[in-house]
């Protein structure tokens, strides 16, 4: 705001006399002008005030969404917003005639939006600002701190002015908050000093005092000194003279004050009113025009004058009326006035509250953006946070998938263990079952084992009484070589011929068995109807009772009276009754059987190289006897000498046997014996019928599957060796006697390497298969120590102390943790060893 002279081009004369006003430049706040505007009104007490206000319209609205640009509104939305703008500048006016009115001041005022209407540019605004200082010859521009913004920029566009504008009495009040009282520092108040014309007069003004002014020479004046030493209450008198009057006038309602206002000479003008009357300086508004600004057309400014003197004389006295026609009509616009004073500050009232109810609501409207935008942001968060938490739950439920997964696999487990675990109860269960049977059948055998050891005593003195009477009867038998007994005799050890004494029947008789001079022997009764007479028969008896062999059968002597032969009995019967074990006997094992081959082998060889050499002529299975300790012996030695003619010496069952020559010449050789050697080698290896054995044994060879014909009855044959023997044996089996190999120098030598080896595969195997219980799992050893564990396991006691000593704590063969690491001695399965080492 500034005060000046005008030249002319504002129409001031009367309305405004710009050699006694003072321009004040007033911002939007009153509360920052109003101390300016107030030592202002003090310094030139007396001089007409006019406020200077410029007006920049809003170039963009801001709504609840954001800014928004003015030119992208419509029209209509645009005027309401310019009207609401009004509005506040007309708050804004009524708040500073108010502070005027108060203290009573003659006051223009100027609102730049009627004067210089600047719409888009504050470059404009400027220019209007500079044109109307220069233009009305401002004495004093008070610039203040909104000013202050584009102060600069404003100075140096004034500068040109100045220059032409020489000869111009301009004063500058600079009202500066925070000047510094020792110096000048602000930029703006030094910028100002500087380049402000010399004619200009300054003033700096801090909080409401003069702090500095420009001397004629440029230098500065500090008014300091005089402020600080100022008496406090003469300072306080001036601001008490200041408030006083604006006391006083509060005191006065608003209608009194306004009254008081407006009964001064006040000339106002606004954009929807003129309360005084300002005529626009027409260069001013040729300009505005030309710049398309909206200016208020001239029948919309209405004048309203106050005061009768100050407007409606003048006009008066321009129009030449007379005096009373000039006071009533000075009463009815005085009435008029009054009205309408009335009714503006009614409509000001009216506007305040709207404007208050509008400015209330734009506050609950940034307030309710303010939340919502709050409102937006914690939604953001809390659906960030939910998206975490729906994350880390999504994360805990696959984590949750995982456990039940494990947990399911390891009660699995666990079901798989416990059932294990229910099967090693049970079979310790049944280890202990079984332990107490054994031990309950150890102690029966050691009962037993008593008794029999008492009865074993007891027997073995029989026996020993019984063999001294053996002894003696045998002496007496090898005394007499070869008897000769009764008939009595050979009746009372056969028990009156007893049916179930007799052992069977041959070609040449029946056989029994009796009980003669307590010797167990067999008679065979021979025909009686015989074609050897007596001598004869004793004659070949004696013969052959010389012929003697540990694998023959021994004639003991014979009945004449019955025609029976008496020879030694061998109670494990014939080697056919083994073979096709018709007393279901055990098979002869492979050993046994080689041992049998041998042993004929030998009595063979005995036979045929007796002198003169004897042929059996009967060699067969049934033939070869066995004693109790399974030593074979050939029987029916001669026996066809004492058989009646009418005997076919070839029966189909023995003619298997028989040499092939022999059955076609008649003629027994020993070759003949080889030949049913040949036969019974077959058989001992296969254990099969001697009918088609030839073919069969032959056939298996050149298909190199002899394996399956073995009898397996015999155990694990050696290969080899079998098919060796059974080679030899076939050759024994030729049809030309004269082929057939020698007992001694051919066949006799491979039946004893046969023997050797099995002999020594007897040593190498030891005493036959072991017990898998007698054996340690940890060592695999027959065991000296058994010891029980936890577990139920027997093991070797060294075996067990070395695995827990070397800090195991679980089963070596299950794997599970012992309850404890003692050991208990198993004394069953130790005795029951011991007993099976001596047996073998
Ligand atoms: N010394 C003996 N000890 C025990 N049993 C014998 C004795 N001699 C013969 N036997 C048995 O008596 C039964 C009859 O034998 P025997 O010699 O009379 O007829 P074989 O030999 O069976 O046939 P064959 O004599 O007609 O060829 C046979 O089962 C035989 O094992």
């Amino acid at each position: 705001m500034m005060g000046g002279g005008c030249e002319g081009e504002i129409r001031t004369e009367g309305l405004c006399d710009v050699e006694s006003t003072v321009f004040v430049a007033v911002g939007k706040k009153v509360k920052d002008s109003k101390s300016a505007l107030l030592w202002a009104l003090q310094r030139f007490s007396g001089k007409k005030i006019c406020l200077l206000h410029v007006h920049e319209p809003a170039h963009s609205i801001t709504l609840i969404n954001g800014k928004f640009s003015i030119n992208r509104l419509k029209q209509q939305a645009v005027k309401a917003f310019q009207e609401l703008e009004w509005q506040k500048m007309d708050k804004l006016l009524n708040e500073y005639l108010l502070i005027l009115a108060q203290v009573g001041a003659l006051f223009f005022i100027f609102f730049s939006s009627n004067m210089v209407i600047i719409r888009n540019s504050t470059e404009e605004s400027r220019t209007r600002i500079i044109k109307l200082i220069i233009s009305c010859k401002l004495e004093t521009l008070n610039c203040w701190r909104v000013m202050f913004r584009s102060f600069g920029q404003l100075c140096k566009e004034t500068q040109a002015q100045w220059k032409i504008q020489t000869g111009f009495s301009v004063y500058f009040l600079c009202n500066f908050s925070n000047l510094q009282l020792s110096e000048l520092k602000s930029k703006k108040a030094t910028f100002v000093c500087e380049q402000a014309p010399v004619s200009c007069n300054i003033w700096f003004v801090c909080n409401g005092s003069l702090i500095y002014t420009r001397a004629s020479d440029g230098n500065l004046i500090s008014h300091v000194q005089s402020i600080m030493t100022l008496p406090s209450s003469t300072s306080s008198s001036d601001t008490k003279l200041l408030w006083s009057r604006a006391k006083s006038n509060e005191e006065v309602d608003e209608q009194e004050g306004l009254s008081k206002v407006f009964t001064s000479q006040v000339l106002v003008q606004s954009t929807d009113k003129v309360v005084g009357i300002l005529e626009p300086n027409p260069l001013v508004m040729d300009e505005m025009r030309g710049h398309g600004s909206p200016l208020p057309s001239s029948n919309k400014v209405q004048g309203h004058l106050d005061h009768p003197s100050a407007v409606v004389l003048l006009e008066g006295k321009s129009k030449g009326l007379t005096t009373s026609e000039i006071h009533g009509r000075q009463e009815h616009a005085i009435t008029d006035a009054e009205h309408s004073k009335k009714k503006a500050f009614e409509e000001s009232v009216r506007r305040w509250k709207a404007e208050e109810d509008a400015m209330e609501a734009l506050r609950k409207a940034e307030d309710l953006e303010s939340l919502c935008m709050k409102e937006r942001k914690e939604r953001k968060e809390m659906e960030e946070v939910l998206a975490r938490q729906k994350q880390d739950l999504e994360s805990m439920k696959n984590l949750h998938d995982q456990y039940t997964k494990e947990l399911q696999m390891v009660r699995d487990q666990k079901q798989v263990l416990e059932s294990q675990l229910m099967e090693s109860h049970s079979v310790e269960d049944e280890l202990d079952e079984k332990f107490v049977q054994a031990v309950k059948l150890l102690m029966t055998f050691k009962e037993k084992r008593d008794k029999l050891l008492i009865e074993h005593d007891k027997v073995r003195g029989e026996i020993n009484g019984l063999r001294r009477l053996v002894k003696k009867d045998a002496a007496d038998l090898s005394k007499l070589q070869f008897s000769a007994f009764s008939f009595w005799e050979i009746n009372e050890a056969t028990r009156d011929f007893d049916p179930s004494w007799k052992i069977g029947d041959g070609r040449y008789g029946s056989v029994y068995k009796g009980i003669l001079r307590h010797l167990k022997v067999a008679i065979k009764m021979l025909p009686s109807h015989g074609s050897q007479g007596h001598v004869e028969f004793e004659h070949e008896a004696w013969n052959l009772g010389r012929v003697r062999h540990p694998n023959l059968v021994t004639l003991i002597g014979t009945c004449p009276e019955s025609r029976s032969l008496i020879y030694e009995y061998l109670e494990k019967g014939s080697l056919e009754d083994h073979l096709v074990r018709n007393g279901k006997t055990p098979p002869l094992t492979w050993q046994t059987r080689t041992k049998i081959a041998s042993e004929i082998c030998s009595v063979l060889i005995f036979l045929h190289s007796s002198r003169p050499s004897i042929v059996h002529g009967n060699v067969k299975p049934k033939s070869i006897l066995l004693d109790a300790n399974f030593v074979s012996k050939l029987s029916d030695l001669w026996v066809y000498r004492f058989a009646p003619q009418n005997v076919n010496p070839t029966d189909p069952e023995s003619s298997v046997y028989m040499d092939p020559d022999f059955l076609e010449t008649g003629e027994l050789t020993a070759e003949s014996d080889v030949y049913s050697f040949g036969i019974v080698l077959l058989q001992l290896l296969t254990g099969r019928p001697a009918l088609g054995m030839v073919k069969d044994v032959k056939c298996a060879l050149e298909r190199e599957n002899f394996n399956a014909l073995l009898d397996l009855g015999a155990g694990e044959w050696p290969l080899e060796e079998a098919k060796t023997l059974a080679h030899l044996a076939l050759r024994c089996c030729v049809d030309k006697r004269d082929d057939r190999p020698d007992l001694v120098s051919q066949v006799w030598s491979v039946i004893e390497l046969m023997k050797e080896s099995c002999t020594s595969k007897l040593d190498s195997k030891g005493p036959g298969r072991i017990p898998s219980h007698f054996v340690c799992p940890i060592f695999q050893e027959v065991m000296k120590d058994p010891q029980i564990a936890a577990d139920g396991f027997t093991y070797e006691a060294d075996a067990i102390n070395g695995w827990l000593n070397s800090s195991h704590v679980t089963s070596p063969m299950t794997n599970l943790k012992l309850d404890h690491c003692d050991l208990i001695p198993n004394y069953a399965l130790s005795y029951a060893i011991q007993e099976w080492q001596q047996q073998s």
